[in-house]
């Protein structure tokens, strides 16, 4: 039995084809019936399924009723139909469903894609909903866990600060103003003085009538304001929207700390990070150590090998630094060039793990289409009483030199 199953369900195998390649695609295992009989006779085996795709008609179940026993069983169900009237509509957002597809056009099978993606992503997103009605609380959690996110609650302002301080996967929260102790307008510019807009979206919901509300609320620091009552899809677009603005800021911030084949920090990272450490180490009167590696006679590899075997040699070669270092701010320089820094780390320390990494390398065996080999490594190190960075790789580039002039496969410390 597994949770990453989803299960379709459809009278139209061509529609259940390409549901079933998307699904798979994304790494689902899939179950795939074709009537409402047929759905009866496979949850009896397995009712453990991540969600389920819903044909809103079937020949022996034409008015809904497969959404039904499927929601009925805890399945989060999304619903694909061919009739879009307005009373279907209606028929199927009055159930707890979590979203409805139009079979229109091929794009619809897109967004069938987005959807299971998004439900995947939203496992590790925690959202904080604000509210002193437990009815509202209940129903905002009844909408969000079918959407598969992780669910806090709060029942005023000063309850929500400390919940936000708990957890540190809240990426949203959404929040009434009328509340007792602290009301939603005052709780909204307490979470920006510590949280930014591109890691913690703020929702605010009201029924008030006063138009100057949702500006209120903008200009405090929420990033969108919804007027109870609201549509099913108005909530979903605007929570999607606020989570994908989050989502690309956190990508465009891995790629500017990250290498981009290695998935390693980069150098821009490792100098600002660094000094960050060192200042710290300054503090407590902590020792660092800082070293440079760098992979032997690797121009031999590409030119023998080719440069993607050069390339998955640099991708384990950073896989190991990360595995050996975990505690250290580790980072690929450039080309075959890494580096690692070692907080409270004192030199006898860090010459045995270096040393030990030099012969790790020795006797290691890289895997690369059709063939093993071996790859050796040179290191130069210097601890960091200097303080400043930049003196310090200097002082490691020059051990690193001299450990190439010595033959390579080895350690040197700096004077
Ligand atoms: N495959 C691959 N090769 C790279 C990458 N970046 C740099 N290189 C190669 O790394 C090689 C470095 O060569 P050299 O600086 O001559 O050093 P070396 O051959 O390792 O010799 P020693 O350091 O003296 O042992 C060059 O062939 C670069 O093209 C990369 O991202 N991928």
């Amino acid at each position: 039995m597994s949770k990453e199953k989803v299960l379709i369900i459809d009278d139209n195998k061509s529609i259940t084809r390409v549901v079933d390649a998307i699904a798979k695609k994304m790494g689902f295992l899939t179950a795939v019936v074709h009537s409402y009989r047929q759905l009866e006779q496979v949850i009896t085996e397995n009712n453990e399924f991540f969600c389920a795709c819903v044909d809103f008609n079937l020949p022996d179940a034409p008015n809904g009723e497969a959404i039904d026993f499927v929601i009925n069983q805890g399945i989060p169900a999304f619903v694909l139909t061919g009739q879009m009237d307005e009373q279907t509509r209606q028929t199927i957002l009055s159930k707890p469903v979590i979203d409805y597809v139009p079979k229109e056009t091929i794009q619809s099978f897109d967004y069938v894609g987005k959807l299971l993606a998004r439900l995947k992503a939203n496992e590790k997103i925690r959202i904080l909903i604000v509210d002193d009605s437990a009815s509202a609380r209940i129903h905002l959690r009844s909408m969000l866990t079918r959407h598969n996110f992780l669910i806090s609650e709060a029942l005023n302002g000063v309850e929500a600060l400390k919940v936000l301080e708990t957890y540190n996967d809240i990426k949203l929260v959404v929040t009434d103003n009328e509340m007792p102790v602290m009301t939603g307008l005052q709780l909204v510019p307490e979470i920006r003085k510590k949280y930014e807009h591109q890691k913690l979206a703020i929702i605010a919901i009201s029924s008030s009538n006063q138009s100057i509300l949702s500006a209120r609320f903008l200009k405090s620091g929420a990033d969108d304001y919804l007027s109870k009552p609201f549509s099913a899809e108005e909530f979903y677009t605007r929570i999607f929207r606020n989570l994908e603005f989050i989502e690309h800021v956190e990508e465009v911030q891995f790629a500017v700390d990250h290498d981009f084949l290695t998935k390693m920090h980069n150098r821009r990272y490792f100098f600002e990070q660094s000094d960050i450490i060192l200042n710290k180490m300054k503090e407590t009167d902590s020792n660092a150590v800082f070293a440079i590696l760098d992979l032997d006679h690797f121009k031999s590899v590409n030119d023998t090998y080719g440069h993607d075997a050069g390339d998955i040699i640099l991708v384990q070669t950073a896989k190991r630094l990360k595995q050996h270092f975990p505690e250290c701010l580790t980072a690929r320089l450039g080309g075959e060039e890494f580096c690692i820094l070692f907080p409270n780390t004192s030199s006898e320390e860090a010459i045995g793990r270096l040393e030990f990494l030099v012969h790790h390398f020795e006797n290691f065996e890289f895997e690369i289409p059709d063939k093993s080999l071996q790859v050796t490594l040179s290191i130069g190190m210097a601890d960091c009483s200097d303080g400043h960075i930049s003196e310090t790789m200097k002082r490691a580039d020059q051990a690193l030199y001299r450990a190439k002039q010595n033959g390579r496969n080895q350690l040197v410390e700096a004077n």
